[in-house]
């Protein structure tokens, strides 16, 4: 276990997925798991390890932010060995031919500052998704007649925001949506030599105000959840 996760070392699988909410982790696990085992709680941040069609998986609550990510990735990486992470979340859209209920591959993750900006400092990287997983992805969603965008989102630090004009810009430079997470597990992944992934559901939407109403959003997850699991094991 680790100070974070309880999870003994062979509880966690090679492939996890990470909602930021650790109560979707138990939906998505119950749903689509087969014999979904509680293997942590530490703190609320609930995570479950089962199979889907014979691969074992980790559904892994990541909390809300990149600090919080960060922390669930690394002890992950380090200290479970996890091989492939893939985000799976919400996402608040920023372009007008983005949908609510749309389907968001993110090809790579922008933002002001992440965790990682101690290391890369005046660098400024471009997290970016692992390939093979983004193709698969995007494969596993147009057999399902999703509509789906693939490209750039930002990743914010905080909600409430109040920077207009910064998000004039990220619309004006093809931003398709806003989130808090994915950037720092891509650049996580990127620095341990793994796998990521962040495949988003567009729940709400900035410009129109438009949002998912709270009975479609299970239903808008699971599509998404199937998606990240065929991509997984594509
Ligand atoms: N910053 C931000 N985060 C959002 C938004 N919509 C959604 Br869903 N999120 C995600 O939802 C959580 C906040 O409610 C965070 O974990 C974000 O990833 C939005 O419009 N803005």
């Amino acid at each position: 276990m680790t100070i974070h996760i309880g999870a003994a070392p062979d509880q966690i699988a090679q492939t996890v997925l990470m909602p930021g909410d650790p109560y979707r982790a138990k939906w998505a696990a119950e749903t689509f798991l087969d014999n979904a085992v509680l293997v942590n709680e530490v703190r609320g941040m609930l995570g479950f390890t089962g199979t889907w069609r014979g691969h074992r998986v980790t559904i892994q609550g990541s909390g809300m932010g990149m600090p919080s990510l960060s922390i669930y990735a690394n002890e992950l990486i380090t200290n479970y060995d996890a091989q492939t992470l893939i985000r799976i979340g919400s996402c608040g859209g920023m372009q007008p031919h983005v949908g609510i209920r749309d389907v968001i591959v993110a090809m790579t993750a922008s933002t002001i500052t992440s965790p990682s900006s101690g290391i890369l400092r005046e660098m400024n990287y471009a997290p970016c998704a692992d390939w093979g997983l983004l193709r698969a992805a995007v494969a596993a969603a147009e057999a399902k007649g999703t509509k789906t965008h693939v490209g750039g989102i930002y990743s914010s630090d905080v909600f409430y925001a109040e920077r207009p004009d910064l998000d004039e810009q990220m619309v004006r430079h093809g931003i398709l949506a806003v989130e808090m997470e994915a950037a720092e597990l891509y650049t996580l992944a990127a620095r341990h030599g793994r796998r990521a992934l962040a495949v988003l559901t567009v729940s709400d939407h900035l410009q129109t105000g438009e949002a998912l109403p709270a009975e479609e959003r299970e239903r808008s997850f699971g599509e998404m959840v199937e998606i990240a699991l065929e991509a997984a094991f594509s």
